[in-house]
């Protein structure tokens, strides 16, 4: 009797957060975490309770076949959700149909020759297998998929592979009692459905939570990030400053300005997606021309700016070099019978500076040099600082043109 009460209850859960995830769903534009799947596993497990409450145990019957197929279906719903909600889209529909249809036929299979009881136990093996094979893939997973929230990933992994363990032990029952294990009134069900209702009171608003602190981690990675590159964007990078400097014993910084030679001519001549194009590889090169914790930002247009940590004035000018070198190299074939489209670039190098204080005037400083750079003639690195960047002697010019 308990335990038929606790089923009824946890039905009503798994049906109401069904809806709760259909409306969250609904309101999620585009990317939908996996929502919606998570709704339909809820829907798959409450109807599979249903079925149950309404005397699918343990003989044959059309019932007892859909509680069944639909409690194996509830799981593979589940993982195929967290797939989703880990940015792994994978299609649901098809893969679920598939195994509805094959489990049903095994059920079928397995209760007209072996008989009723070897029915259950293929139930119970089935779902201690799924359920402890999820909790499995979630824990491998901390290391790729599910890197950003470890905690909370092994909580979830630890409260699946109960159900494992308990589908287990209901095997255990069955292989040793044989179908008189799944009568409601045994303490061991009770047991089962309390810990199922435990779940199905917890899990839905804790991923609820999860869904939405991975929204407003993506939604401040946009706020801070330009979309075409991937470069932080100047908020982004003001940000990442701030945290340097506040950091003690923080290294000094330098700006390196990079801006585009004569980009008009290649969003006119080759058209403005190709012009994005270029944006991207510039970027790449830029990425692969500095280290991880330098700090790369596009300011808009075709500008870009690293602010380098932790550089001597000579090493600052030779990082800028080689981003020069890096994007003259830059080759795209495709859109010209004169072969691949070449690119350069023009730098201005600021002073090393402390403090977020200082950057607007260092980044003044290195867009001067910048716009020198240009006057004389482009595809060159230009040193803004009062001194000369070998550090020998301050210089008498504002200027240093680095040859290329
Ligand atoms: N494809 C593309 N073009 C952009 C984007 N943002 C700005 N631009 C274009 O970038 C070009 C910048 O041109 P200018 O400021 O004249 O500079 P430039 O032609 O590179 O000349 P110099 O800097 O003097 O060498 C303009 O044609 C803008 O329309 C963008 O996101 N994508």
């Amino acid at each position: 009797m308990v335990a038929t009460v606790i089923l009824g209850m946890l039905c009503v859960h798994l049906l109401c957060f069904c809806v709760m995830f259909m409306l969250i769903s609904r309101r999620l534009h585009g990317k939908k975490m996996g929502m919606e799947v998570f709704a339909l596993g809820n829907l798959l497990l409450g109807c599979a309770y249903i079925m149950q409450l309404l005397g699918g145990q343990p003989g044959w019957s059309l019932i007892s076949a859909l509680n069944h197929t639909l409690t194996l279906c509830a799981p593979v719903t589940y993982l195929l959700g967290a797939l989703h909600f880990f940015n792994r889209p994978v299609p649901v529909l098809r893969p679920l149909l598939a195994v509805a249809v094959i489990y049903t036929s095994v059920q079928a299979l397995v209760q007209w020759t072996l008989g009723p009881e070897a029915r259950q136990t293929l139930l119970a093996a089935s779902c201690a297998l799924l359920f402890l094979g999820m909790a499995s893939a979630l824990i491998s997973g901390i290391r790729s998929f599910a890197k950003d929230m470890p905690v909370e990933t092994i909580v979830l992994a630890l409260l699946i592979a109960g159900i494992g363990v308990l589908n287990a032990v209901k095997l255990a029952f069955i292989l040793q009692g044989g179908l008189e294990a799944l009568n409601m009134n045994s303490r061991f069900q009770t047991l089962f459905y309390l810990y199922m209702s435990f779940l199905g009171t917890v899990i839905p608003p804790a991923a609820v939570w999860l869904v939405l602190r991975r929204l407003t981690d993506e939604l401040s990675a946009m706020a801070a990030h330009d979309p075409l590159t991937q470069l932080l964007n100047r908020r982004g990078l003001l940000n990442r400053l701030e945290q340097h400097f506040a950091a003690r014993n923080a290294a000094p910084a330098h700006i390196l300005i990079v801006d585009i030679d004569h980009f008009k001519r290649i969003n006119d001549n080759y058209g403005h997606k190709f012009g994005d194009m270029v944006l991207c590889h510039v970027a790449e090169a830029i990425q692969k021309s500095t280290r991880k914790n330098d700090l790369k930002c596009r300011l808009g247009g075709e500008e870009f700016l690293i602010v380098s940590l932790g550089l001597e004035a000579a090493e600052a000018m030779g990082l800028a070099e080689r981003i020069r070198a890096a994007i003259a190299q830059i080759e795209i074939p495709g859109v010209s019978m004169y072969g691949p489209i070449r690119c350069t670039a023009t730098l201005g190098v600021s002073a090393a500076f402390m403090g977020v204080q200082a950057f607007d005037h260092q980044l003044a400083l290195a867009d001067a040099a910048l716009y020198r750079g240009k006057k004389s003639g482009r595809n060159c690195v230009q040193w803004a600082g009062p001194e000369d960047a070998s550090g020998d002697k301050p210089g008498d010019q504002a200027g240093t043109t680095l040859t290329v």
